[in-house]
């Protein structure tokens, strides 16, 4: 039994500076934060993405000085995406299994850059490769099918480890495919690339700017609702995971962030493995533009939304703000 008041004043403790400092629970790190870069054609390129304020594609060779920087920064790892030049996008994405595509590229210039000194994630879906938008191969009625995109994103998978990507994670949605890549990473010497599924991800309204930023949005046809999750399932998110952990997963992430939190949660509690989230590209915008519209202090934003993500038992963050962040954290 806890005492009550007045004998218990719960204010007592959030009095001071240094009070609140020795009873805070959680605490973000630079260490927390993943941060999504976008790569595009070029030598010397920076285009700014007109949907996501603050953020731009950036050529190969400027990814690299985006590495040293996230390095000096104390991030520790970057997660990549490609906009695939249009003559190069295809029905079957095949461009994904180029050795010499832009992703591919791009992890080598970070790797030549910076080495072991951090850590690069790539996104195995065919969104940025395919003429249609959608993450897999479509039959005759447009449905996205299953074990034939699987057996696709498994050379996507190597193709990047070949590359020198350290984490492979599989943002597709299609069952099985975390043990088919965990078998071909093995089978091809890299039994030390992880796997971070995109276990629970959700088919969410706030993908928008991600789609600008990647050059998909104005090819998708439909939605893709038949492979990620409706918003309205819990309970399922959970199954999930399970399954991915199951194939070999050596951590799982919950898509997007702050709407999920409650997903967060659950799975920290229920299977106590890492779990990371993604405060996606319209999250990043909404705060942008409350931000802009002066209903909120942006910095003042950015750090307690991203507490709120450690609070919740995440492991880590990818956000678009992590290098801001960092800053503000005083690295
Ligand atoms: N496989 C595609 C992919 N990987 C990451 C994002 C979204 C990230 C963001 O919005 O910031 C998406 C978009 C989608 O599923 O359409
Ligand atoms: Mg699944």
């Amino acid at each position: 039994m806890t005492a009550a008041y007045p004998n218990l004043r719960l204010r007592r403790t959030r009095a001071s500076n240094w009070s609140r400092a020795l009873h805070r629970e959680t605490v973000l790190t630079p260490a927390d934060l993943i941060w999504p870069l976008f790569v595009t054609e070029g030598n010397g390129v920076e285009e700014p993405i007109a949907s996501l304020p603050g953020v731009s594609r950036w050529s190969a060779d400027r990814i690299a000085d985006r590495a040293r920087e996230a390095a000096g920064l104390g991030i520790p790892c970057l997660a990549l995406f490609p906009n695939t030049q249009a003559n190069r996008r295809s029905d079957d994405g095949s461009e994904a299994l180029n050795p010499d595509n832009l992703m591919c590229r791009a992890i080598k210039a970070i790797k030549d850059a910076c080495g072991s000194d951090i850590g690069v994630l790539t996104d195995v879906a065919l969104d940025p490769y395919t003429s249609h938008g959608q993450d897999g191969l479509i039959d005759a009625a447009g449905y996205v099918v299953n074990d034939d995109t699987v057996a696709v994103l498994v050379d996507q998978a190597i193709n990047q480890a070949e590359a020198g990507a350290d984490v492979i994670a599989p943002s597709d949605m299609m069952d099985g495919r975390v043990r088919a890549i965990r078998m071909a990473l093995e089978i091809n010497g890299h039994p030390n690339v992880q796997i971070m599924a995109y276990a629970a991800k959700y088919a969410s309204a706030f993908y928008g700017p991600f789609r600008d930023a990647v050059g998909s949005g104005g090819l998708l046809k439909g939605d893709k609702k038949s492979y990620q999750m409706d918003p309205a399932n819990g309970d399922e998110a959970l199954r999930e995971v399970a399954l991915d952990l199951a194939e070999g997963a050596d951590s799982v992430m919950v898509k997007p962030g702050l709407p999920y939190l409650d997903i967060v949660r659950r799975v920290r509690d229920r299977f106590e493995v890492p779990v990371f989230a993604y405060q996606v590209s319209g999250e990043y915008a909404m705060i942008e533009a409350a931000a802009a519209a002066g209903a909120g202090e942006r910095d003042a934003l950015v750090l307690e939304t991203l507490t709120a993500f450690k609070r919740a038992g995440c492991s880590g963050v990818l956000t678009y703000h992590a290098a801001h962040a960092a800053r503000l954290l005083g690295a």
